[in-house]
């Protein structure tokens, strides 16, 4: 029986999660949910974001499914005791340098997207960001300049070993799909970003079937709202896939939509959907639980190996869209609780 670590975390996370584990629940798995407080709910009970025991427990899981962390209540605490230094030490602690952010169009939502719906109609697409390394965890600091002035740092680094495995685990991902990998970067200005695409060459010499392109990050940006349909897996640092893969979800409609998988470098992961807490819609009932639905389902594909259930998720999330079933922030009148059960009744 698989041990999954529950880590439900702040804000919308608890309700998302609980949507996840509803739907879980509904295939009848050999799964074993474990409980633990991360974030600023982990800091409300234990004086500390990640407690050593919800680290325990999710080093010794099979799988970690993760809500979000960040709550307003703690803005003013010092930066390492933020909510959500929780899934920074997280992911660094279980060494889970590959984030998977894969969006695609649901058949029936391109009214909901932010693009023109014959331009929506073409996204399908995975970015792989690097997830270990770049500005959240280089050297970081205050100080005041010679002349008095505040200011502050966070180092942008990177070695060619970090480098190289994030690009390999992109052309392996492409080869799975149609053999087009995009590296963004920005190496026209930056140190870093030359070192990135000098080693994402190296690296496309064993991957010849591939095509390769570089983007920079900026140009990225711009073509993901111009022609989407262009990139099919994108490879790119931890700071520009963190925004880049916000921007893909509005594409697709919302960043309600997209879950992620961080995995290490065995296929073990954490799952949890890419947006935050949202404080703004908490205890509310607006959160759209689809991302954190089919972040399930990821982990039942990737770190379970339960492709049949997976796919099934996969399958009833969309005929739900399909069918029409809408949350607010894609424009409709659904509950939480009523988009879980219309996922639910298309499981069958
Ligand atoms: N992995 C994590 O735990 C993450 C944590 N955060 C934290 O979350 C907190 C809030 O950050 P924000 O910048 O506001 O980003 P956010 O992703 O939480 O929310 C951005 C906007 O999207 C909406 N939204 C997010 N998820 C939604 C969903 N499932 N259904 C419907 N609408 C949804 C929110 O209501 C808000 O208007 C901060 O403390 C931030 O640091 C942010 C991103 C990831
Ligand atoms: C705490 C943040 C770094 C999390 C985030 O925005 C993300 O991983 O998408
Ligand atoms: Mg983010």
């Amino acid at each position: 029986m698989a041990l999954i670590a529950l880590l439900a975390g702040d804000g919308i996370g608890p309700e998302v999660t609980a949507a996840a584990c509803t739907v879980l629940g509904a295939l009848a798995l050999d799964l074993r949910f474990e409980e633990a407080p991360v974030g600023g709910a982990a800091y409300r009970v234990a004086g500390h974001p990640l407690p050593p025991e919800t680290l325990a427990l999710a080093e010794r899981a099979d799988a970690v499914l993760f809500g979000a962390v960040g709550d307003p209540a703690f803005d003013a605490l010092e930066r390492t005791m933020r909510p959500e230094q929780a899934i920074l030490g997280l992911r660094k602690e279980l060494g889970l340098f590959a984030n998977l952010r894969p969006a695609r169009m649901f058949a029936g939502l391109e009214d909901a997207s932010a693009l023109r719906p014959e331009i929506a109609g073409r996204i399908d697409l995975m970015i792989v960001r690097e997830l270990t390394g770049d500005v959240y965890f280089g050297d970081k600091g205050r100080g005041l300049t010679r002349t008095g002035l505040r200011e502050g740092h966070d180092l942008m680094r990177y070695d060619e070993v970090e480098v190289a495995r994030i690009a390999r685990t992109g052309f392996e991902i492409a080869r799975t799909r149609s053999r087009r990998l995009t590296s963004v970067d920005k190496a026209n200005v930056l140190e870093t970003s030359q070192l990135w695409r000098e080693v994402v060459n190296e690296v496309a010499r064993d991957f010849r079937d591939v095509t390769l392109s570089h983007m920079y990050c900026d140009n990225a940006a711009m073509q993901l709202v111009r022609d989407p349909g262009q990139f099919d897996v994108i490879v790119t640092g931890n700071l520009f896939g963190d925004i880049l893969s916000d921007q893909a979800s509005m594409c697709v409609g919302s960043i309600g939509l997209l879950p992620s998988a961080s995995l290490d470098s065995e296929g073990k992961g954490l799952f949890e959907p890419i947006h935050g807490s949202a404080p703004d819609i908490a205890g509310q009932g607006k959160a759209n639980p689809c991302a954190a639905i089919l972040s399930a389902a990821m982990m039942l594909r990737t770190s379970l190996r339960m492709p049949e259930p997976a796919g099934r998720i996969e399958a009833a999330v969309a005929a739900a869209i399909a069918g029409g079933a809408r949350t607010a922030d894609l424009g409709g009148t659904l509950s939480t609780g009523a988009m879980t059960d219309a996922v639910l009744a298309a499981l069958g």
